[in-house]
């Protein structure tokens, strides 16, 4: 499928991108993409004041989580299973800007990513593109970080496959729709919100995830949300805001 944006048709990476793609230039369409210092970054043309989003894993806030973040002691680590000698391989299956899955991959885990919007899966190549030739993290994000484009409501295996690993865990975190009155979401948050919109077929995911894990399905949920699809968890590790669901399968080795 087509997905509207705007962009300069001069600029030749911006031509590029657009096609490998499929992003259709539309003059009036409601996001810009733009090249801003090396950094693919996507603008919602309404509200110019908005700082446009991108990926960024070498330097902002993911890296500095990864510097100064809680390593295997946080709630994310503990949810997936990580614990001395253990370092699950990861299909998350919903990547989005690639947060949760670089946590997972700078503390060790190998993850294959999982995007189906166009767009987000430009962005995600983007940072991957500029990660993969960092110096001090290159190295490790080649062997670690990959992107598959698709949905995983029917092409998990097959990103499993890119993998070419058994996969001990699927993560997943789709967009939860908003409550009215819920404080005002982030702004940066906002741009994208309004890119993916809420993935309101998220129950179809917890079935294909479950059989394609061979350890746990952990699924991250704001903590007023329901289950997903229903499916009441094994065990939950709850933060302060969220909470993440562990649907058991077998124990990590
Ligand atoms: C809330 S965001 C994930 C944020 C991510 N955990 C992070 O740390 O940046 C959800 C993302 O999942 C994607 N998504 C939802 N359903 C999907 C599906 N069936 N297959 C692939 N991607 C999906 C959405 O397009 C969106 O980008």
């Amino acid at each position: 499928m087509q997905f509207p944006v705007f962009f300069n048709q001069q600029y030749p990476s911006l031509v590029d991108i657009a096609q490998r793609w499929n992003l259709v230039w539309q003059q009036d369409a409601e996001f810009e993409l733009r090249f801003e210092q090396n950094t693919l970054t996507l603008h919602k043309r309404d509200e110019p004041k908005l700082a446009g989003i991108s990926v960024d894993f070498v330097s902002g806030a993911v890296a500095h989580r990864r510097k100064f973040g809680g390593g295997r002691g946080q709630a994310i680590a503990k949810a997936v299973g990580l614990k001395q000698g253990v370092t699950p391989t990861v299909v998350d299956g919903t990547a989005g800007l690639g947060r949760d899955a670089f946590v997972l991959a700078s503390l060790g885990c190998k993850v294959t990513m999982v995007e189906r919007h166009s767009v987000v899966a430009a962005l995600l190549e983007d940072g991957l593109r500029r990660a993969y030739d960092d110096a001090e993290i290159g190295a490790w994000m080649r062997e670690r970080m990959q992107l598959f484009h698709g949905s995983s409501l029917e092409a998990l295996a097959d990103a499993a496959k890119v993998s070419g690993d058994e996969i001990d865990v699927v993560y997943l975190d789709p967009m939860y729709p908003h409550r009215e009155k819920s404080a005002a979401v982030k702004k940066e948050m906002r741009v994208f919100q309004t890119l993916v919109g809420a993935d309101l077929d998220a129950d179809g995911l917890l079935a294909p995830a479950y059989e394609l894990a061979t350890k746990r399905v952990v699924v991250k949920r704001p903590d007023y949300a329901e289950d997903l699809a229903g499916k009441k968890p094994s065990t939950v590790i709850a933060t302060k805001k969220n909470r993440f669901d562990v649907y058991v399968k077998a124990a990590m080795k």
